[in-house]
């Protein structure tokens, strides 16, 4: 019923103690409730006066009135510590998210992990609202009112006791059946959540192919799915609450049948009938009160259950470097068998580098073979599987180290453009960079007409102005432009989705970016090796040479047959790109954070 992880969120247990109090006072007060109104009552029947009955009539208010306040006291505590909660979650996961990196949020798929924290945090605020007050008071209220139906009438407190455990039991029964299709019904949400994203981050392409009615097909199709799971959990739900009702109504219905026969033989008083009728149906009140809402329960148990599996994801973040790296000419960075070895045994392994001082390497292979999985190791997004890095002889078991992220600047292959200014979507890495420092960069990555169109004030990304695949390219060197400090530079295929003429004006700008930083490079294209320093030739995640571009020409023979297939992918892809449209509106790019 409870997820135990609840109860190791800060403030939960010292709820329950308040809760279990207002409990005791709830059942007090309904047990009062129901004496007052059938003493007023057997009063009224015996012909007294209605100020004879007054004292009890206006008992019966106070009583009720005393519910009510209860009532707000319990959910107003409760909406405080579930919004409290709620934030804290929400703040956690994203913390988390940025600590874990981009990889593994496209594990996870962006589309879920956005409705997590949006739609799956909401379930939890009201999974803690709900359940904490609903169980405590399905735990001690029945118990409780219990007392004065044996005292009352011994009879009726045992088809009450007799009847409360069936009533539980199929509970139980039905919340296992309920508990299978809600976990169903949450991870088909995710899977439409993410299906939905993807779609919508491919609509140029599926436009392009003409494949956008097949995809609306198949979204409807996922949709489709999870009406089908939300209805049967739905279904479970309604009759879990039918079943209730029902053996509530039918024990409620064998008291009155009973007390209304022995009333009619005289056997019992029209007083004690009359209580412990009236408290019948508040005895299964907080059962019934539980199962209206048990389908709410579910779906936020198991949002909670998606929660803190993010959060218990490993994260390794290692403070290994006392002060921000700063890369000079006489830092040194060796990498020693260093493997990622992904789920699925692919991945990258045995990479052996040692690199001095300012120089450009470039990364190729063929598709697959590992470029960008040691790109990631390198900006710190992934923990590597095994082997040692060393920065100026320091050991590192990661690049996760904040000192050395400092000093990182990533241009992934589609820039990603935040819904912001265009100053601080350029201040990106310096955001206390001043305008004169930002308009030079901005020259420098040839965006001066853009500038003087939108003005450093105006908006660009989601809610803005969109701007071009080109110009989002040119964002991205901006911000390298202006952020001097960071000189490892990690460049991922930077040019590879734009035509031959804009990657090439694009190129120029780079090349001066490049000079006196650590610079690695993943590409497919010819052109950079030759301004290249050092070259890998990776190969199904293994290192199958490493020099300079002439050297690997003259003895690598793989590398000559990955030239000759680049070659081939360059002709084509420059015949594609006369075709595909450059500038393709960037909100529609895949953002490079989610690859
Ligand atoms: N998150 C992941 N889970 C499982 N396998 C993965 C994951 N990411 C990459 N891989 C696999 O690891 C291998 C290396 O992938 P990687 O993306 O590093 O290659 P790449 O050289 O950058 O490819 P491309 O040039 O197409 O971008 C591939 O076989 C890929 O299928």
């Amino acid at each position: 019923m409870i997820d135990k992880s609840l109860f190791e969120l800060p403030g939960v247990r010292k709820m329950f103690p308040l809760l279990g109090i207002l409990a005791v006072f709830q059942a007090a007060v309904i047990a009062c409730q129901a004496l007052f109104m059938a003493t007023a009552i057997t009063k009224f029947w015996k012909g007294e006066s209605f100020s004879g009955a007054l004292p009890w009539v206006l008992g019966f208010a106070v009583c009720f009135m005393g519910r009510e306040v209860i009532n707000f006291f319990r959910s107003k505590s409760l909406d405080k510590l579930a919004y409290r909660l709620a934030s804290k979650l929400r703040g956690d996961m994203l913390d988390k998210f940025f600590r874990l990196g981009p990889s593994s949020v496209a594990e996870l798929g962006s589309g879920s992990a956005a409705t997590t924290v949006i739609t799956g945090i909401d379930q939890v605020e009201d999974y803690i609202k709900l359940v904490l007050s609903k169980v405590l008071n399905m735990m001690i209220v029945p118990l409780l009112i219990l007392v004065p139906v044996y005292l009352l009438d011994w009879q009726s407190g045992i088809v009450l006791t007799l009847t409360f455990p069936f009533a539980i039991i199929f509970m139980i029964l039905l919340g296992y059946a309920a508990q299978g299709r809600a976990e169903r019904q949450y991870k088909t949400f995710q899977y439409l959540s993410n299906h939905f994203l993807d779609s919508l981050r491919g609509i140029a392409t599926l436009r392009y192919f003409g494949l956008s009615k097949d995809y609306a097909n198949s979204i409807y199709r996922t949709s489709e799915d999870f009406r089908k799971e939300t209805m049967g959990a739905l279904r479970i739900a309604m009759l879990s609450t039918f079943a209730l009702d029902f053996f509530a109504s039918l024990s409620v219905a064998i008291v009155a049948l009973f007390l209304g026969l022995r009333l009619m033989n005289g056997e019992i008083l029209l007083f004690p009938a009359l209580a412990a009728l009236i408290m019948a149906p508040e005895y299964f009140l907080p059962l019934r009160d539980f199962a209206s809402d048990y389908h709410a329960t579910l779906n936020g148990k198991n949002a909670l259950a998606a929660v803190n599996e993010v959060l218990a994801q490993p994260e390794v973040t290692q403070q290994v470097l006392d002060e921000p790296l700063r890369w000079d000419e006489k830092a040194q960075l060796q990498l020693t068998n260093l493997s990622k070895i992904y789920e699925t045994g692919r991945g990258i392994s045995e990479v052996n580098l040692e690199l001095q001082g300012f120089q450009k390497v470039a990364l190729v292979g063929s598709s697959g073979s590992g470029k960008s999985t040691l790109l990631a190791m390198l900006a710190g997004f992934m923990v590597p599987s095994s082997g040692e890095i060393k920065i100026n002889q320091q050991k590192l078991e990661t690049l996760t180290d904040e000192k050395y992220r400092q000093s990182v600047q990533f241009i992934p292959q589609k820039t990603y453009i935040f819904s912001g200014t265009f100053r601080e979507n350029l201040a990106f890495y310096e955001p206390t960079a001043t305008d004169e420092a930002i308009i030079q960069a901005v020259e420098l990555a040839g965006l001066t007409s853009l500038l003087e169109e939108i003005g450093l004030d105006g908006q660009i990304g989601a809610s803005g102005r969109t701007i071009s695949g080109g110009q989002a390219q040119r964002v991205a060197l901006a911000r390298a432009f202006l952020s001097r400090s960071r000189n490892i530079l990690l460049l991922d295929e930077p040019t590879a989705h734009l035509d031959i003429e804009t990657e090439l004006e694009i190129k120029a700008n780079i090349l001066p970016l490049l000079e006196n930083k650590l610079v690695f490079i993943a590409t497919h294209r010819l052109h950079w090796l030759s301004s290249m320093d050092k070259v890998i030739v990776l190969n199904e995640g293994k290192v199958e040479g490493v020099g300079s571009h002439e050297e690997l020409l003259q003895t690598n023979v793989y590398y000559q047959t990955l030239l000759t297939q680049m070659r081939g992918v360059d002709d084509e892809k420059n015949q594609l790109t006369e075709l595909s449209a450059t500038d393709q509106p960037v909100s529609e790019a895949k953002g490079g954070q989610d690859k």
